[in-house]
């Protein structure tokens, strides 16, 4: 049997290197990697912190690295990998002595190439090691600075820069390179928050109230995820800013409810844990396996009145009559613009065409669901992006088509104190959370109505 890794950096780099050529989701391959790979949680904090730091800081990373190897040399990808993880320690770690940044690089690089690849790789460290890294104020041209001091595609930095001005598309760039928060939704199905954080205290979990939602309790050290209390659904692991959107749908007890884009069901149970485990929601998600990830969360939480199914919400209105629904939620498929901190290579992957492309499904998903909605009732958009084009656009295009719908003022009303103040509002029905604001991922939210 091969023998299993420990090194977590080499899990880090085999993470890294398929990130880069299946187009993998990092979070999805970390959590795989550390279920198979028994490490002790200090080593499970270094693996997590290289492989986000490492595609976070990708284009400074680069920089660095060219200031000592020609862009013309050939280097097979693990080798970059390798250079890219060293630098990442040298730079953003201080708790990591450069004889074993360079130590650990050239024993890998012994083990996966050969003496030539070893000897190359302890030069270039070396020389990094004594000379230091090039001073990136002296960039000349701005684009050019602002992309590599902040290690964002310069295209994305200057949509956002035009659409909320140079200072606060900086803030969103500095947050997207730092760690995540991680936060949890109690389940007031079976706990409440103070009781929550005296069973996580017992389990030697530190945690506090969460500074938005209500219902939030933030982790400030430990593994929730491992807990007894996880497996007795008395929470689920969530950012702030999804929380607000259940708050946004305005449920009540016994209503009838459609999720159309539910997988994996953070926000369905959300939602059923508001009304109270009474009324229906049908849950809707284009991939069956994602449905099922929601049937297992709402067994785990003690909900039953979720019912889910397969289907592309732009054919909704097959299996559903018109007006049946007091409540429907769009959480949109999007660009992932405002989780970047949480999945890095989305700033990497995604293109401007690809925001166009989402538009027009989130437009086709909205205009399908539409007639589901019942006179009097309600329809929240909300996606975890950014872009104008997917948010605002997208809803006021929306509204342009349909007189029978109008903006829900009330939206700002069920908003937390600190939202209503600082949120980005288009109005009182709409609103945009910048990652820099409250902590919590990039948001938008809208709440229509229909009349
Ligand atoms: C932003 S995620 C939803 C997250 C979910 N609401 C939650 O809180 O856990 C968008 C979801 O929409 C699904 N999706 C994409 N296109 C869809 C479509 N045409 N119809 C239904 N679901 C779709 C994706 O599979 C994805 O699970």
């Amino acid at each position: 049997m091969a023998k299993s890794i420990t090194n977590p950096r080499e899990l880090a780099l085999d993470i890294l290197i398929k990130v880069e050529k299946n187009h993998a989701y990092s979070q999805l391959l970390l959590h795989d990697t550390i279920k198979r790979h028994p490490l002790n949680p200090k080593d499970t904090g270094l693996l997590t912190q290289l492989v986000y730091g490492v595609l976070q800081r990708k284009l400074t990373l680069d920089y660095y690295l060219h200031a000592y190897v020609d862009k013309k040399k050939k280097m097979a990808a693990w080798v970059k990998w390798l250079l890219y993880l060293s630098i990442y320690q040298k730079v953003y770690l201080d708790k990591i002595p450069d004889h074993a940044v360079v130590n650990e690089a050239v024993t890998i690089a012994r083990r996966r190439g050969h003496k030539g690849i070893a000897g190359f790789v302890n030069g270039v460290l070396r020389q990094m090691m004594r000379k230091g890294f090039p001073d990136l104020s002296d960039i000349d041209s701005k684009s050019h600075r602002l992309s590599i001091k902040y290690s964002h595609p310069y295209w994305l930095i200057e949509r956002w820069i035009q659409l909320y001005g140079e200072d606060e598309a900086l803030a969103v760039c500095e947050t997207n390179n730092q760690p995540a928060p991680v936060t949890l939704r109690v389940n007031q199905l079976k706990t409440n928050r103070e009781m929550l954080i005296q069973t996580l205290a017992d389990a030697g979990i530190e945690a506090h109230e969460g500074h938005v939602a209500p219902e939030a309790v933030s982790i400030a050290s430990g593994p929730a995820a491992d807990t007894k209390a996880f497996r007795e659904g008395l929470f689920t692991i969530q950012d702030e800013s999804s929380m607000l959107v259940a708050h946004a749908l305005d449920v009540k007890p016994g209503m009838d409810v459609l999720d159309a884009c539910a997988g994996p069901g953070g926000k369905t149970g959300h939602i059923a844990e508001k009304m109270a485990n009474s009324g229906s929601i049908h849950a809707l998600d284009l991939h069956a396996h994602k449905t099922k990830l929601i049937d297992q969360q709402a067994e785990r939480l003690g909900i039953d009145i979720i019912h889910t199914k397969a289907l592309d919400a732009r054919e909704a209105a097959r299996v559903f009559s018109e007006k049946s629904f007091d409540r429907i939620l769009i959480d949109a498929p999007c660009s992932g613009f405002g989780v970047i901190r949480r999945k890095p290579e989305i700033k990497w992957e995604k293109t401007a065409n690809d925001v166009e492309q989402i538009a027009k499904v989130q437009a086709d998903i909205l205009n399908a669901v539409a007639p589901l909605v019942k006179t009097g009732g309600k329809l929240v958009y909300s996606t975890c992006t950014i872009d104008q084009k997917e948010n605002i656009d997208t809803v006021t295009r929306f509204l342009k088509d349909h007189a029978d719908f109008e903006v829900d003022e009330t939206l700002y009303k069920r908003m937390p104190a600190v939202v209503q103040k600082y949120g980005q509002w288009e109005n009182r029905g709409m609103v945009q959370i910048l990652p820099h604001q409250f902590e919590t991922d990039g948001f938008f939210i809208s709440c229509l109505k229909k009349v």
